[in-house]
């Protein structure tokens, strides 16, 4: 079922134009990868899903963006909650400067609901179990973040994603950063992520797209190229433009 559908969707940046009638849908349970070159427009169309271009001046944006069946973009859509429910993960690994702990419950302290120690506890084992890093960081949850390699630093970004039970998650290139083993076990731990959350993630990494996503989607230019299931892309893609990006032969 798709959870998230664009429907001819601009973006500038003042004049120039970043995204051109961007016609997509997402389905739940499903990794979907951003592929393209560098400026296409992959990180500025994950940004508008959840309205981070909000924050940039002299952005327009026109077309639609439903998500659950309502307008992201429409007045009555609550934007702190719309981050809730899609979380964020960044290219570089941004801890707090604060302990392993106070990062993972740092959105649930955000919220109006409160919780007891027992509950922010279990939350913290969960998040940081999903994300596969309890086991690195179980005996020192009250250290610093910072002290972490940078892929357990990802991997407690990503737990303190998950603690809040986003529903979808959006990754810009949250492996680039990182040394291949690290950058596997990020791979492996979102595959398995899959069975609970939505993913839709951009890479440079082509190898990391065809192995865990279920689609993929090929950017130019701001134009959405061609959007089908990984396996079409990589093995038999329609536009000659995919091909060669694929292939290597720009980019
Ligand atoms: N804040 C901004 N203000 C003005 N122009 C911007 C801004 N952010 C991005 N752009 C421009 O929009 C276009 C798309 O950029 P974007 O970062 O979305 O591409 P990308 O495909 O994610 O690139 P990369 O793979 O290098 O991260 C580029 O031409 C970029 O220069």
């Amino acid at each position: 079922m798709a959870i998230i559908t664009s429907k001819d969707l601009d973006l500038f940046y003042g004049e120039k134009q970043a995204l051109n009638q961007i016609n997509i849908e997402f389905y739940e349970k499903e990794i979907t990868a951003l592929i393209g070159p560098s400026g296409c427009g992959k990180s500025t169309f994950l940004r508008t899903l959840n309205r981070m271009n909000d924050l940039i001046p002299g952005v327009t944006i026109n077309g639609e963006v439903q998500f659950n069946g309502q307008d992201i973009y429409g007045s009555s859509m609550d934007v702190v909650m719309l981050r809730k429910q899609m979380g964020m993960v960044f290219q570089q690994p941004n801890p707090f400067p604060f302990s392993i702990y106070d990062n993972v419950t740092y959105g649930l302290r955000l919220q109006q609901q409160t919780y007891t120690k027992e509950e922010l506890d279990q939350i913290v084992e969960e998040s940081l179990k999903a994300a596969a890093v309890w086991d690195d960081v179980k005996d020192k949850l009250n250290k610093s973040a910072l002290s972490l390699s940078g892929g357990q630093q990802q991997r407690v970004c990503i737990a303190r994603v998950l603690a809040v039970k986003p529903d979808v998650i959006l990754l810009d290139e949250p492996t680039s950063a990182l040394d291949p083993v690290s950058s596997g076990k990020i791979e492996e731990m979102l595959y398995d992520l899959k069975e609970d959350y939505t993913m839709i993630m951009v890479t440079h990494n082509m190898p990391q797209a065809s192995r865990i996503s279920d689609r993929t989607a090929f950017f130019l230019n701001g134009d959405l190229i061609e959007y089908a299931p990984t396996k079409e892309i990589f093995l038999n893609p329609k536009k000659i433009e995919t091909e060669n990006y694929i292939t290597g032969k720009f980019g």
